[in-house]
């Protein structure tokens, strides 16, 4: 059983707010979190054992962040895939972007258990013309069209479940994952929600599936972005509970800490209205909450 948590349960990091920040994920190594603000052109990390923040600029707009085996990580940006030295700041490139970055960019990646790299494009005009993809053994292979903002990757405790979200269709999938050889199978529709209705007053809408991660339980935890809230959802898809925000607009989740009980959540500013600003001062901030349920630890980006 879960406790319940209420919206001003959430505490804010102290730092300055993202405009939009995204793929947060704690390195057990270092005892830090990372994120990256889209928008606002950064990577950051946030030590909580000394209170320090780092911020690197960056030339593009970095999707997704993950780390690696060996020290430093992997940069998803609008201009291709590329290993970060968090040492000295620089950037070798990896992958060209396999789209037109004039129109699309790398947003959602996650590595797989075996330590393949999935991540997922958006169109800029949100057209459902992106792709999914994995870069593996130094090849980036496109596995899903069709999406316009690709989002939600996680995988299950015992690695044989793989989630995706496409944010602009509304719709959170699942497929069974085969770790051997990476490949998918069998996927299907894992949740679905109502999409907004032109003029619908905000607090009517329950917002779209956005960044995601699971739980030692095997629970997948989704960020509505626009709806205010965070779900939580048992393996069979069942909602098992809803965890509602002092911000409207919520990113991504995932689990820190030495005990991965804390629940860090990316959350966004940019684009959005005045007065919701004025009345929501903490959007675009980095919140935590201590849960019940641990995370599963980051997988590692080879
Ligand atoms: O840029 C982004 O925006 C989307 C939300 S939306 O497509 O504008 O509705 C968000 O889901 C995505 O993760 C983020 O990178």
């Amino acid at each position: 059983m879960t406790r319940r948590h209420e919206a001003q349960d959430w505490t804010a990091l102290p730092v300055p707010p993202s405009l939009l920040g995204e793929s947060p994920f704690w390195h057990p190594d270092e005892a830090a979190l990372y994120w990256v603000d889209i928008p606002g052109h950064a990577l950051h990390r946030w030590v909580p054992a000394r209170e320090a923040h780092t911020h690197w600029p960056l030339p593009s707009e970095p999707g997704c962040c993950a780390p690696r085996p060996g020290g430093g990580l992997l940069l998803a940006c609008r201009d291709g895939l590329w290993h970060f030295d968090t040492e000295t700041g620089a950037r070798r490139a990896l992958a060209a972007p396999p789209y037109d970055p004039a129109r699309q960019r790398f947003n959602d990646g996650k590595a797989d258990p075996q330590g393949r790299f999935w991540v997922g494009a958006l169109d800029d005009a949100r057209q459902p013309v992106a792709a999914l993809y994995r870069w593996a053994d130094g090849q980036l292979e496109s596995l899903v069209g069709g999406i316009a903002v690709s989002n939600g990757l996680a995988f299950s405790p015992d690695g044989r479940t793989m989630y995706r979200s496409d944010t602009g269709s509304h719709r959170i999938h699942v497929c069974d994952f085969d770790g051997s050889d990476g490949s998918r199978s069998r996927e299907r529709v894992f949740a679905e929600f109502a999409p907004k209705v032109p003029g619908q007053d905000l607090a009517l809408y329950g917002g779209r599936p956005d960044g995601a991660a699971v739980d030692a339980e095997g629970a997948y935890w989704t960020s509505m972005f626009e709806g205010q809230r965070v779900l939580r959802f048992a393996p069979t898809g069942e909602l098992l509970a809803e965890l509602p925000l002092p911000v409207r607009c919520a990113t991504m989740p995932c689990f820190g800490g030495p005990d991965l009980r804390t629940l860090y959540l990316t959350t966004a500013r940019a684009g959005r209205p005045a007065e919701e600003l004025a009345a929501q001062p903490l959007a675009g901030c980095v919140l935590s909450l201590r849960v019940d349920v641990p995370g599963l630890p980051v997988n590692f980006a080879k």
